[in-house]
């Protein structure tokens, strides 16, 4: 038999190399295990059939070399015996308290803005802030505790009775088996009222509690600053909003009632143990702190698990979310078993500590029940005892195996409530700090408020990069200055900075280091509010909200806003008509989903429009939108500027056909202005020009011109006025007009392939 596992190695060997040249036959006896005894020799025919090298067995199967090496050949089952040994001393080592197998995590690491800013937070703390939240339904609290008090006191007066009862009963004393009985009755109405009214109480608690811990994360959320939103991730908010507040709340709605209510009832059955005999009531008492010790270990264990459970949880959320989101992308890449994947890393991740959780559980589990049922042994013993020595009557040891229970079980539900409570703290640690991030800087600082604003707008030497990014300066030492009631454009190549500069001057960012001026005042001066109602605002790739047409285009509106408005706004932007079209007109129901990008960007610009604005910023506004609607929009642009109010507008565009409204454009390349400086006036085009060739360009021609004239032209429009090229002959013939040094028709050939 011992020779069976080396045969079926060979066995295997043999298969798998049975494609190689080698010999059919191969007699079993020149195997053998090294615990044979009686091994016959190998013919020297077999032997020679054994090409060793060619079929790639180990030398250490070959009887000719446990003949010739026998020690070698012993050592080889001697190393495979100590290997086993030795992974099964590791495994062991691993499992004992504090090895590797108890890690929960490789990487327990904190990712995303929170580690750094926010503080680890305590049970007690934890506390504290819900007790803030729910502090004003005194009301609900405070029957939920009185009701608790009694239910605790009634049940825990029930043993006691109990066994009056049923020793009254045996010794013959009716009146007082009644009388006894009568009360049990009492308590038992008044026990189960009370828990009634207790757990009830508490479950309202628990639910204004969830509410209101939802509307401060989602609040405090919603005033964090933007590079805050850089680094976290969506999926995993809402998962904290949604799953890690439900689990908090069970702190309030389980944890908390169900500890008072066991100290409660732990106390009550230590006092009567201690009135029967207090050297017994202190013996039970010591298993009740051996537990207690066991639990500390195993508290604090699966606090962390459960904060690592929670963290895996948000980002499987995480990718499910994406996921779902980009499901149209997912579908057209046809990435779904990639996305499975992915999902199902993190529920690896998952399983994983959850799977040492529940093993702790477990031992936690035997540790209970294992003390538990040693004292009911242990009372019996030392109770059985003190009755042979006549210090105890059988019924002062029944009360006392019944009271012993209790404190031991009570003792457990404290604890094993306690474990919950710190999984729930440890779960919604995050949660807790999410809550008390302070707002960003411009909710807190009361701002200059004003009627009127004019529309100046100044850059002052802004520079800037973004948090995630610190080493990429996105803004470098960007002047600008915008007259009030100005159109101006801002071209540039991707990526060089022109959406940033909006969002600064929106103060979604702060600059690192220069000021930006809205009517002369500094804008981290302004009220932030006042400053965002004047401003109407088309981002690259507008957000639908999920509701009807009205409801959208009137968003952030904030005076009242009649239906007829609406309309005006929507005939303006030539959305009237496919609104209508619409099943059900401006009540229809729409989302980022059901509309096209021209449909999006036509509400978006409506939304924006009636808001009537000062200042209007129009980013890519009009990218998606066809040629004819283009051009409508670019009547409303001019019809805007017309209007009597005061109205500043910067665009962004691609498109020079769209830029033909501004006054000015700007163009940026790499994060500056690509000429001017503070005070100047920015005049980067001949007007005439533009004018005269975009009636005749074509678009490809006019992107060209815009790239070239942006990457290209740069060192040639320093202190020229800028020029915008439309296709090959005019570059040609101004290339010819305006290089004339040969170090510059060399960097131009150089970079564009043009032969002088
Ligand atoms: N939230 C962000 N975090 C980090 N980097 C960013 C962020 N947003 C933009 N960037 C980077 O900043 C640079 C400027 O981006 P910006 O959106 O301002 O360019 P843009 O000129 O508007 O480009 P486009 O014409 O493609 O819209 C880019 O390199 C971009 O990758």
């Amino acid at each position: 038999m011992a020779n069976l596992p080396y045969m079926l190695q060979f066995s295997a060997q043999f298969k798998h190399n049975r494609n190689k040249s080698f010999p059919a036959i191969v007699p079993t006896t020149i195997f053998q295990s090294p615990d044979s005894v009686n091994v016959p020799t190998p013919s020297r025919t077999a032997f020679s059939l054994l090409d060793a090298n060619l079929v790639n067995i180990p030398k250490k199967y070959l009887v000719s070399n446990a003949f010739k090496r026998g020690p070698e050949y012993c050592s080889g089952d001697t190393d495979e015996s100590m290997r086993v040994l030795k992974r099964l001393l590791e495994f062991i080592r691993g499992v004992l308290p504090g090895g590797s197998w108890w890690r929960l995590a490789d990487d327990e690491q904190e990712t995303g803005s929170l580690s750094t800013l926010a503080r680890p937070i305590t049970a007690l703390s934890a506390l504290n802030q819900m007790w803030a939240l729910i502090n004003d339904e005194k009301g609900v609290l405070y029957t939920s505790f009185v009701a608790l008090t009694i239910a605790a006191l009634s049940e825990i007066l029930m043993p006691g009775i109990i066994t009056a009862s049923v020793f009254s009963a045996a010794n013959g004393e009716t009146s007082m088996f009644y009388r006894k009985s009568l009360l049990l009755v009492f308590l038992c109405l008044t026990s189960g009222i009370c828990s009634g009214l207790r757990s009830g109480c508490f479950a309202i608690t628990n639910t204004i509690l969830v509410k209101r811990l939802r509307e401060t994360l989602f609040s405090s959320l919603l005033l964090q600053d933007m590079s805050f939103f850089d680094s976290e991730e969506v999926g995993e908010l809402t998962s904290r909003i949604s799953a890690d507040c439900q689990r908090l709340s069970r702190t309030i709605g389980n944890d908390i009632h169900l500890i008072l209510r066991n100290i409660l009832q732990g106390s009550g059955a230590f006092v009567n143990l201690m009135i029967l005999s207090w050297p017994l009531a202190l013996s039970s008492l010591i298993i009740c702190f051996t537990l207690s010790a066991v639990f500390v270990i195993y508290g604090q264990y699966q606090k962390k698990a459960a904060k690592l459970a929670q963290d895996f949880t948000s980002s499987a959320n995480a990718v499910a979310q994406e996921t779902l989101s980009s499901i149209r992308t997912v579908r057209a890449y046809g990435t779904e078993t990639e996305e499975c994947q992915r999902f199902a890393q993190g529920l690896d991740r998952l399983a994983t500590v959850g799977m040492r959780e529940s093993v702790a559980y477990g031992l936690w589990s035997m540790s209970f029940i294992m003390s538990y049922r040693m004292t009911q042994v242990f009372a019996v013993l030392l109770g059985g005892m003190s009755i042979f020595s006549s210090r105890f009557s059988a019924e002062q040891l029944t009360k006392y195996v019944l009271y012993c229970e209790w404190l031991i079980y009570a003792a457990w539900r404290i604890q094993d409530n306690m474990s919950s409570l710190l999984q729930s703290v440890g779960a919604s640690e995050k949660v807790l700090q999410l809550m008390h991030l302070s707002p960003s800087s411009q909710f807190l600082s009361k701002g200059v408020k004003f009627q009127e604003l004019t529309g100046c707008i100044e850059f002052a030497d802004v520079s800037f990069h973004y948090s995630s990014r610190n080493t990429v300066p996105t803004l470098k030492r960007v002047n600008i200055s915008i007259q009030s009631n100005e159109v101006v454009a801002i071209v540039g190549a991707n990526g060089s900075g022109k959406s940033t500069l909006i969002k600064l001057m929106l103060r979604l960012y702060e600059p690192i280091s220069g000021e930006i001026y809205v009517n002369g005042i500094p804008l981290k001066e302004m009220d932030i509010r006042c400053l965002r109602e004047k401003i109407g605002f088309v981002g690259q790739d507008p957000h639908i909200f999920r509701g009807d047409v009205e409801s959208n285009i009137s968003y952030g509106c904030s005076r009242s806003i009649r239906r007829e408005e609406i309309e005006s706004a929507a005939k303006k932007v030539y959305a009237h008509d496919f609104i209508s079209g619409l099943p059900h007109g401006y009540d229809t129901i729409i989302d980022d989903n059901l509309l096209s990008g021209g449909q999006k960007q036509r509400i978006a610009i409506a939304r924006a429009i009636l808001r009537d604005p000062e200042i209007l910023v129009l980013d890519e506004a009009t990218s998606s939108l066809d040629a004819e609607s283009e051009s409508y929009i670019k009547e409303v642009l001019h019809s805007l500027k017309k209007d009597s109010k005061k109205r500043t507008i910067i665009m962004i565009s691609h498109r020079l056909s769209s830029v033909k409204v501004a006054d000015r454009i700007l163009v940026m390349d790499n994060g500056q202005i690509v000429e001017g400086s503070r005070g100047q006036a920015h005049c980067f085009y001949s007007k005439a020009l533009v004018d005269r060739v975009l009636s005749k360009s074509t678009y490809e021609n006019e992107l060209m011109a815009s790239t070239l004239a942006v990457r290209h032209w740069r060192p040639y429009l320093l202190g020229r006025k800028f020029v915008v090229l439309t296709d090959h002959k005019a570059l040609k013939k101004l290339l010819h007009q305006k290089i004339t040094t040969s170090d510059q028709q060399q960097w131009l050939s150089k970079l564009m392939g043009y032969e002088f």
